[in-house]
């Protein structure tokens, strides 16, 4: 009898499996709002010309391609946690950062997750209510327990900021809280520098271990200093502190599979050791992470003029991204007779705008307009063309009836 008879079927995920579904559909009016995966005004990838440009000069280089070490490729290291933190950080500035390069932001906060179970086996993790769906699946499977802090407010389509605060304040003292750090995701709604501040004060006052997931720097508003603005309070408010960091959007490298995990230690020595052990739970997790993506940030970032294009290309997609937020909210107020308030679109910050709309609407989307979209309610408006606009205005109006 076949050993594995009794695997069964695994359910799809609930985003990669909408551009699953979406590759399927033969349809040419077919538009994936689904992955979070930006596109240009033609709805095509887009690899930043500062990518080719890297890859350009690392070929001519004809670099080997030797083992990288088990924390990654030391260029790399350097130059993400001074993008994150900022070169001058006196966290950098006294080695107090432990950072290991991670398979994207999926790896490392896997990386993360492994640690807490290992060094904290009695803490638990705080998650937003939505979050990103990977988050429950990353700390199941590193058996992390957690358990989720009010974060949407459906009234008001805003941050149900009293509620996050009183979940974190009720929580056991020392969880690990998970934040975004910027466009949160799926609802692309952000504190005020003045909650941050507040959520600072709680997590303080309960010994909470704040844990950044920052997989957005430079793509939400198209400056990176002022999307690292949340994890730089926190440092400057003197946390230890864990970020995770991804480089799919910002630099478009989605399956190169870059990013970091940086842990902010209270003393250079304490990052030190945290690294060995950071270090001892990858190698018998993938050993050592590829090196393509991590030598083209080190290139990218490592060289001004380049450096400076991708400040410019980043404010480019965040501003096309933008636009189609503005377009849509035009056409969407045009066209409903309904008097709804549809301003949520022009407020929310990122890739993503999340709608309200119920499964059952977002299936009607997808059954009659063969609009993708997650059952949530998240639209990824990456997806989206200014001259596709107002068919998904027309789409979600006709879901409401
Ligand atoms: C908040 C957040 N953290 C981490 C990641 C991990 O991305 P990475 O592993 O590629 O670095 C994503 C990507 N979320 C996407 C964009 C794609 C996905 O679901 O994997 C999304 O559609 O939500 C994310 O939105």
């Amino acid at each position: 009898v076949s050993r594995f008879e009794g695997v069964t079927m695994a359910p799809p995920d609930p985003i990669l499996g909408v551009s699953e579904a979406f590759r399927a559909d033969t349809n040419d009016l077919k538009l994936n709002l689904g992955v979070g995966a930006y596109r240009t005004e033609e709805l095509q990838p887009y690899v930043l010309n500062v990518v080719k440009k890297a890859e350009k000069l690392m070929l001519e280089r004809g670099e080997n391609k030797e083992y990288l070490p088990i924390e990654g490729l030391a260029a790399f290291n350097k130059v993400t946690a001074e993008l994150l933190f900022g070169a001058d950080n006196s966290v950098i500035q006294e080695g107090r950062v432990a950072t290991i390069q991670g398979l994207s932001g999926t790896g490392s906060l896997r990386l993360a997750a492994a640690f807490i179970h290992r060094y904290f086996p009695d803490a638990k993790a705080l998650i937003s209510s939505p979050t990103w769906g990977n988050h429950k699946n990353i700390f199941n499977d590193a058996r992390v327990p957690w358990s989720e802090y009010r974060y949407y407010d459906p009234r008001t389509v805003g941050l149900d900021f009293d509620g996050m605060v009183a979940d974190i304040k009720a929580a056991p003292d020392g969880s690990f809280v998970l934040l975004h750090g910027c466009a949160h995701n799926p609802t692309g709604i952000d504190p005020t520098p003045e909650q941050w501040e507040k959520i600072a004060d709680v997590i303080q006052e309960k010994n909470h271990i704040p844990f950044f997931d920052v997989a957005y720097q430079g793509f939400a508003s198209g400056s990176l200093d002022a999307d690292a603005y949340s994890v730089r309070l926190f440092v400057r408010r003197g946390f230890e502190l864990l970020v995770a960091q991804s480089y799919s959007k910002n630099l478009g490298l989605y399956a190169e599979r870059i990013g970091a995990i940086n842990v902010v230690c209270s003393s250079s020595d304490a990052g030190t050791r945290v690294k060995s052990q950071l270090k001892r739970l990858a190698r018998p997790m993938y050993s050592n992470p590829p090196v393509h993506g991590a030598r083209i940030v080190a290139n990218v970032v490592g060289d001004p003029n380049l450096f400076n294009e991708w400040k410019q290309e980043m404010e480019l997609m965040a501003g096309r991204i933008k636009n189609v937020r503005q377009r849509l909210y035009e056409n969407l107020s045009e066209k409903d007779k309904s008097g709804k308030d549809w301003s949520f679109v022009l407020k929310q910050i990122g890739m993503f705008s999340y709608t309200g709309l119920h499964k059952a609407q977002s299936d009607h989307m997808t059954d009659k307009w063969h609009i993708y979209m997650t059952k949530d309610g998240r639209i990824s408006l990456a997806g989206l063309s200014l001259s596709k606009c107002e068919y998904l205005a027309d789409a979600i109006i006709d879901s409401f009836h």
